[in-house]
Formats: C-alpha cells, sequence, structure tokens
C-alpha cells in the first residue's frame, strides 16, 4: 500500500494553493503527448458507476479553432451587455479566454447515452453524469498545474456552436472547452481577485452545521 508523508501533504496543498485558471499563455508549444497524458490522468477520477462519461476533443484544426474563438468573441459581447455603469467597465477590461495564444484547444463532453456503468447511481440523479466529468476536469487541472502547464477553463460559448463546429454525437452534452499551454506567470491568487472583480472567501461563510 502506498503512503503519503507530511512533505507530500504540504506540497499537495501548495498545489491547491497554485492551480490556477489561466488566461495569459506563452505560445510555445507543448511536448508531443502533454494533452493525452493527461487525459490519461484524468480517466483516474471518480465517476457514477464506473461510467467514465468523459469525452475528450483535441481541437489541433485551424478553421475549427478559429470558429470557437469568433463564437467566444460574440459570446463575450452579449456578455458584456447584462452588465451596466462601472460593473460593465471592469468586465470589458477582463481577459476571460487565453484561446487565441494557447497551444492547445480541448473540450470535454459529457456522454449521455453510454450504457457504461449499468446506470448505477444516476436513476434519481442523472446529472451524476455531467458530475463525474467536471471531477474529471478538476484533476486535470491540479495534474497540469504539477507539470507547470496551465489550463484555462472557457465556458462563455454557445454549446449547440460548440457541437457543430466540433461535429460531435448528438448525446454528447458540452461540459468545458480548455486552454491548455504553458503560463505566462504563475499567481497564487485568482486573476478575477487580482482585477477586483471578486474575492476569494474562506469556507466558514460556505458551511452549515445541523
Ligand atoms: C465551470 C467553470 C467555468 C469557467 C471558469 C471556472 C469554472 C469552474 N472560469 C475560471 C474561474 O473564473 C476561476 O476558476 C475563478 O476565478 C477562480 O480562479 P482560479 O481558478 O483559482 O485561478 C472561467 N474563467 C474565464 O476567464 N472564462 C470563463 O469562461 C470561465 N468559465
Amino acid at each position: 500500500m502506498v503512503e503519503f508523508d507530511d512533505l507530500f501533504r504540504r506540497q499537495l496543498h501548495e498545489l491547491f494553493v497554485w492551480r490556477r485558471d489561466v488566461r495569459r499563455f506563452r505560445t510555445d508549444p507543448l511536448p508531443d503527448g502533454a494533452i493525452e497524458r493527461l487525459i490519461e490522468t484524468a480517466c483516474l477520477s471518480p465517476s457514477v458507476g464506473l461510467s467514465q462519461p468523459w469525452r475528450f476533443v483535441i481541437v489541433a484544426d485551424g478553421a475549427r479553432r478559429r470558429a470557437v474563438i469568433d463564437d467566444f468573441k460574440a459570446c463575450n459581447d452579449d456578455a458584456l451587455k447584462s452588465y451596466a455603469g462601472e460593473r460593465a467597465g471592469r468586465y470589458a477590461a477582463l481577459k476571460l479566454s487565453g484561446l487565441e495564444q494557447a497551444p492547445g484547444h480541448l473540450a470535454v463532453f459529457a456522454d449521455k447515452a453510454s450504457d457504461i456503468g449499468h446506470g448505477l447511481g444516476r436513476a434519481t440523479m442523472p446529472e451524476t453524469t455531467e458530475y463525474s466529468v467536471v471531477a474529471a476536469i478538476t484533476a486535470m487541472w491540479l495534474a497540469a498545474r504539477a507539470e507547470g502547464i496551465g489550463l484555462g477553463w472557457v465556458s462563455i460559448l454557445n454549446p449547440d456552436r460548440i457541437h457543430t463546429i466540433l461535429d460531435v454525437p448528438s448525446s454528447w452534452k458540452f461540459i468545458a472547452y480548455l486552454c491548455v499551454g504553458y503560463p505566462e506567470a504563475a499567481c497564487d491568487q485568482p486573476e478575477l481577485e487580482q482585477a477586483k472583480w471578486e474575492h476569494r472567501r474562506g469556507a466558514e461563510e460556505f458551511t452549515l452545521r445541523r
């Protein structure tokens, strides 16, 4: 049986502290196989009924990547219109994706039609399929950071449009579009906090006792 010592636990904590959502990427490419390795790690994640509902699409085609970037721009323009006054100014100043610079684009879907796992755990909570995929993305996020690779989650996208651009099966539900690459800088504070958009709150604020 594998045991983990205090040094490992301290370093693991540092990994949690220094994992970031990255929007500012260097343009140099990732080593061959880096994204595939991260996908393999993600596949070790928990999933409802061992259904492994995650589906990954490595987006290398230039025209598809450009179409995703165009969709992001359109959705981000719409999002800006939902804010007014000073908040709109702040939103406009945010950098909310590294799609143009990141060498890696990775789309992640949940397969809602798969029989893997024989439905265990999903009868009353079918949404556990999507939860399982999010768990895998979180594992990938941390595994990437441990290798010095940054990952940025982009959700300012139209899911139907992404479906069409990537031409994936209709039973796949779009979960995330991830930018992958080397970050320009490391930081232990969320970028949205640095930009004074929102601040990180302590666990006590989100914990009830009954
Ligand atoms: C489901 C989901 C969706 C998104 C995000 C995250 C998650 C979990 N985040 C990143 C988010 O803003 C970031 O995680 C928080 O600001 C906290 O920062 P750190 O991840 O700690 O750096 C994110 N960031 C961004 O710039 N554009 C985006 O579209 C999204 N979408």
